[in-house]
């Protein structure tokens, strides 16, 4: 059996855990979040379920679970445009975990936003095994890009790599298809904007994100072996060092059990070296920091 921690406990956080106590896959949750009053009612709420999981609020319990599922901080509202402007804001609260949890020897999940940098700052800062650290939102990206292809009349895997934000890379060269440049612009435009879409709507992005982290989570707990795209740190992958990007992983027990390289296009290999930039560059400014 399995345990989990989830640190912060909002709308993502929350709706995770309720998803891992329902599904009888762990035995003991610990839930955090700097707002008191939210983590009391969360975990009334968990109890009420009457699962066969114990509950736990002790932030000291943190580091004795399998997983750590990272979701605390402040997510994006209709005027924060990108998700790495929510940068500064996170940082500390990134901090705040690794404080908590030093010699932590489980698997850590980020999804707060910016996931792919705060990966790399908590693998960084606490010098976790990089195969233990595992950035979300590629999952939740390339499903997004699966619909646009469903509204063309095109059935395909569709796959993004790179930044989870403004530098995702969709990949075209898996579809067999001749995309042309124009078109594709035309869809990483409307990809790029299709969370925000969602925030306007109703407040925050919610039911997709956790049926993708919750996959994930299964994925681990299982040792299933299964092939997702999630951020992982870079080490001369895709002629990539010093960040962490949305990359073919396999996903088992021990966390990124491999990273595979494809070959791009000359279009997807521009875009994702754009992407490795623009993430290295901001992976560089909060490594001096910390
Ligand atoms: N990687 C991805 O694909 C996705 C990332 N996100 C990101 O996940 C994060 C959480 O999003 P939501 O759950 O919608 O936000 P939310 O506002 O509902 O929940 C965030 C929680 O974090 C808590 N928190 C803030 N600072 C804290 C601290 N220092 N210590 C402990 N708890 C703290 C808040 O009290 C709040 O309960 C955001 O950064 C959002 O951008 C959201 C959806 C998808
Ligand atoms: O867009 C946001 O701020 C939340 C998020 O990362 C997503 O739903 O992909």
């Amino acid at each position: 059996m399995t345990s989990l921690a989830v640190f912060g406990t909002g709308r993502i956080g929350g709706g995770v855990a309720a998803r891992a106590v329902s599904s009888g896959l762990i035995n003991h949750l610990v839930l955090y979040d700097c707002n008191q009053a939210l983590l009391e009612a969360q975990r009334l709420d968990i109890e009420h379920m009457r699962c066969p999981v114990t509950t736990s609020i002790r932030p000291e319990d943190i580091v004795a679970c399998d997983i750590i599922l990272y979701a605390a901080g402040l997510p994006r509202n209709q005027n924060i445009k990108t998700r790495a402007a929510l940068l500064d804001c996170n940082v500390p609260v990134a901090s705040e975990l690794a404080t908590l949890i030093p010699d932590y020897k489980g698997i850590i999940i980020v999804v707060t936003n910016p996931a792919d940098i705060l990966t790399y700052y908590l693998w960084k800062s606490l010098g976790i095994l990089k195969n233990r650290i595992i950035g979300f939102g590629g999952q939740l990206d390339s499903a997004r890009f699966q619909y646009e292809l469903s509204l063309r009349s095109i059935r395909d895997d569709g796959i993004i790599l790179g930044e989870h934000g403004e530098h995702q890379v969709p990949i075209f060269s898996k579809t067999g298809l001749d995309v042309e440049i124009p078109i594709r612009d035309d869809i990483l435009v409307t990809l790029r904007n299709a969370s925000m879409e969602i925030i306007k709507g109703k407040g925050a992005t919610e039911y997709a994100p956790v049926y993708h982290i919750w996959h994930l989570i299964e994925s681990i707990i299982t040792d299933a072996k299964t092939n997702l795209i999630c951020s992982a740190i870079l080490e001369g992958e895709y002629d990539v060092t010093g960040c962490s990007l949305g990359v073919p992983v396999i996903i088992g027990r021990e966390g990124i059990l491999s990273i595979e390289e494809w070959d791009l296009d000359l279009w997807e290999k521009e875009h994702f070296q754009d992407a490795a930039t623009f993430v290295s560059d901001l992976c560089r400014r909060i490594a001096i920091d910390s």
